[in-house]
C-alpha cells in the first residue's frame, strides 16, 4: 500500500497546483508613469491620467500579466478551468449550429451546483424567502391560498422581527443578523448535543469567503503553512496562495477509501517544520471533496488530539454534512467530537464551515454559509470581526437561508411532512445516482473507482494505457485533462482532471458529480462506455485480460 510519497513527488504535485508558468519579477516602470502629480497642478493630473489609461511611453501598458499581483498568477482553480471554457464555447457552438457536433447538450459534471442541473428549490426555504423579501405579501389575504403552509407564512413573521427595520435590503451586524445567528446556534447545539453561541456564528457570503477570512488571519508570510488534504478542492491551494502562504499537502490513502491517517499528519508537520515552515492549521474537509469519503468517529478523535498536541488551528470543512449516501457512516462536527472528549474552548482553536450551496437543499447561487469560530481568546476574535466588517456583512438573504437550514421544519410543523418527502427525495435519489454512477465506472476496464459515501462526486482513477500517457504528452496535456477533453468532445460530459485537485504522481482521476437529475444518469453512463472502450481500443498497449477491471 502506498503511504507515504518521497519529498521530491510531494513536491511536484503542490506545484501542479499552482499556475504553470511564475511570472517575472515586475519590471520596473518608467520613471514619468510613476511620479506623482501635484494637486495643484491640474493639468500635471490630466496628463497623469491621461498616460495611466493608455499605454506608457514605451508602449507597455499599465497593467499587464508582469505588473499584476504574483500571487494571481500563481493559483489554478480546475473546477472552472480550461475544460469548463472549452465546454463553454462548444455550448455556444451548439446554439449556432445543433447539427455541429456528436451530442445535442453540454451536461456539466464539473461542479457541484445542483440547481443547474435541474434541482429544484425546497419549498419552505424559497416561500419564506420570498415573503421575507416582500413583506407586502403577508397582509394580502390571498397569501394564505397561495402558501402551501401557514408556518411558512409564521416564519417569515418571526425572521422578519429578528431583522432590525424589517428591512432584508439593509446592511446588518457584520457577523450577521443576531437572531438570525442565534437560531442557527440552536440548531447546531440540537445537532451536536453541546452548546453552541450566536455570538460564535459569522455569517458570510457562502463557505468561499469564510475560508479566505481564515487565511487571511493565519497566515503572515511564506513561512506560515496550512495542512491540506491531496486531493484537495482547490478553494485552499487558490486561498493559501493569494495570502502568500505555504501549503502544506498531507494524502488521503485511495486504497483505504481515501482514508486519513494521522501518522501522515505527523510526517508531513514534521517535515514541514524542519524547512522554518510554521504550520499554523489543519483542513479537514468532511465528507471530502473531491474523494466523497466520511470519516469515522474514532478517526475524527485522533484527528482533534493531534491538533491539540501540535497546537493546530482545526479548519472543518463540514459543508456536505447532510450529503450522507450509506448506511454505516454518520456525519458528526468536529466541535461535537472535541467536546465529547471533554476538549473545551480553552483547549483547541477550531473553525467549522457550513454553506447553503451543499446538502440537499443546493442553493448555490443564494451565497449564504457561516462560520462557527471556537477556542479563540476575545483580542484575535476582535480582529476577527474586523476583517469581517470590511466587507459590512454578508447578504440577508444567505443569512436567512443559512438559519433555515440549521432550523428547518420539525415534526406537528404543518409543512414536516411535505418538507420531508422532499428532503428524503432528494437525498435517496442523490444516493441512487452515486451508486448506479459508481457500478458503471468500476464495470469498465481500466477505471477503479470508490464508493462516494457522501458529498456529491466520485472520483474515478484512470488506468491509462502507456500510449494515452504518449499521445497526452505529445499534445503537451496532462493525461488525465487529455481524457477529460477527449470525452467532452466526443460526449459533450464535463469532469475535472484530477490534476486539478492534486493526486499521487503516477495516478490520474477525474472528478464528476453525481448530480445529473436521474433520469439522464443512464444516457450519460452510455455515452460515458462508449467513449471509454473506443479510447482504450484506441490506445490499449496491453491485452484485455491484463488491465485492471473495477474494484
Ligand atoms: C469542500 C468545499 N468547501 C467549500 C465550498 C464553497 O462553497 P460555497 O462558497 O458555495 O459555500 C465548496 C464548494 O463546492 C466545497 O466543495
Amino acid at each position: 500500500m502506498r503511504r507515504f510519497l518521497t519529498d521530491r513527488a510531494r513536491r511536484a504535485v503542490a506545484a501542479s497546483l499552482r499556475g504553470a508558468t511564475r511570472p517575472a519579477a515586475p519590471s520596473p516602470a518608467p520613471a514619468a508613469a510613476l511620479s506623482r502629480p501635484s494637486p495643484s497642478a491640474p493639468s500635471a493630473m490630466a496628463a497623469y491620467m491621461a498616460r495611466a489609461m493608455s499605454t506608457s511611453a514605451a508602449g507597455t501598458p499599465p497593467v499587464s500579466l508582469d505588473t499584476i499581483n504574483p500571487k494571481v498568477l500563481e493559483f489554478k482553480y480546475a473546477v472552472r478551468g480550461e475544460i469548463v471554457t472549452h465546454a463553454q464555447n462548444l455550448e455556444q457552438e451548439l446554439h449556432k449550429n445543433p447539427e455541429s457536433l456528436p451530442f445535442d447538450e453540454i451536461l456539466y459534471c464539473n461542479i457541484g451546483n445542483p440547481h443547474s442541473l435541474g434541482q429544484q428549490p425546497v419549498t419552505f426555504f424559497r416561500e419564506v424567502l420570498s415573503l421575507c423579501d416582500h413583506p407586502a405579501l403577508l397582509d394580502k389575504s390571498e397569501t394564505h391560498a397561495l402558501y402551501s403552509s401557514s408556518d411558512a407564512i409564521e416564519r417569515a413573521w418571526q425572521i422578519l422581527e429578528k431583522i432590525p427595520g424589517r428591512a432584508t435590503g439593509a446592511y446588518s451586524h457584520s457577523q450577521g443578523v443576531k437572531g438570525l445567528r442565534d437560531e442557527i446556534a440552536a440548531g447546531i447545539a440540537a445537532r451536536d448535543g453541546f452548546h453552541a453561541s450566536g455570538d460564535n456564528i459569522f455569517l458570510t457570503d457562502g463557505a468561499s469567503p469564510a475560508v479566505h477570512m481564515m487565511m487571511q488571519l493565519l497566515i503572515r508570510s511564506e513561512k506560515d503553512g496550512i495542512l491540506c488534504p491531496l486531493p484537495q478542492y482547490p478553494l485552499y491551494s487558490a486561498s493559501i496562495a493569494l495570502h502568500g502562504g505555504s501549503f502544506v499537502p498531507y494524502f488521503l490513502d485511495e486504497e483505504t477509501g481515501w482514508g486519513l491517517e494521522v501518522d501522515e499528519l505527523k510526517k508531513q508537520v514534521d517535515e514541514a517544520r524542519s524547512k522554518g515552515i510554521t504550520v499554523r492549521a489543519l483542513v479537514v474537509i468532511n465528507p471530502g471533496n473531491p474523494t466523497g469519503q466520511v470519516l469515522a468517529e474514532e478517526n475524527q478523535k485522533k484527528i482533534v488530539e493531534f491538533c491539540k498536541n501540535e497546537g493546530l488551528v482545526l479548519l472543518a470543512d463540514e459543508v456536505y454534512q447532510e450529503n450522507i449516501y450509506v448506511e454505516d457512516k454518520q456525519f458528526h462536527s468536529f466541535k461535537k467530537i472535541a467536546r465529547s472528549m471533554g476538549y473545551t474552548d480553552d483547549d483547541l482553536p477550531l473553525v467549522s464551515f457550513q454553506s447553503v450551496s451543499k446538502g440537499y437543499y443546493g442553493e448555490c447561487g443564494k451565497r449564504g454559509g457561516y462560520m462557527e469560530v471556537t477556542g479563540f481568546n476575545a483580542d484575535v476574535r476582535e480582529q476577527i470581526y474586523k476583517v469581517a466588517s470590511v466587507n459590512l456583512c454578508s447578504n440577508i438573504s444567505g443569512q436567512i437561508l443559512s438559519s433555515l437550514i440549521m432550523n428547518p421544519p420539525k415534526v406537528g410543523d404543518e409543512s414536516y411532512e411535505s418538507f420531508m418527502v422532499e428532503r428524503d427525495g432528494i437525498i435517496s435519489s442523490l444516493a441512487r445516482r452515486a451508486k448506479a454512477l459508481e457500478e458503471a465506472f468500476n464495470s469498465l476496464e481500466g477505471i477503479t473507482c470508490n464508493k462516494a459515501e457522501g458529498a456529491m462526486y466520485l472520483f474515478p482513477r484512470l488506468h491509462l494505457p502507456q500510449k494515452a500517457i504518449g499521445a497526452a504528452q505529445a499534445a503537451g496535456a496532462a493525461p488525465d485533462a487529455y481524457y477529460a477533453l477527449r470525452l467532452l468532445q466526443a460526449t459533450g460530459i464535463v469532469v475535472v482532471p484530477g490534476s486539478g485537485f492534486g493526486q499521487a504522481p503516477g495516478t490520474y482521476h477525474f472528478r464528476c458529480t453525481i448530480l445529473p437529475q436521474e433520469d439522464k444518469i443512464p444516457a450519460i453512463i452510455s455515452r460515458f462506455k462508449e467513449f471509454h472502450e473506443k479510447f482504450m481500443d484506441e490506445f490499449r498497449d496491453v491485452s484485455r485480460d491484463e488491465a485492471p477491471t473495477g474494484a
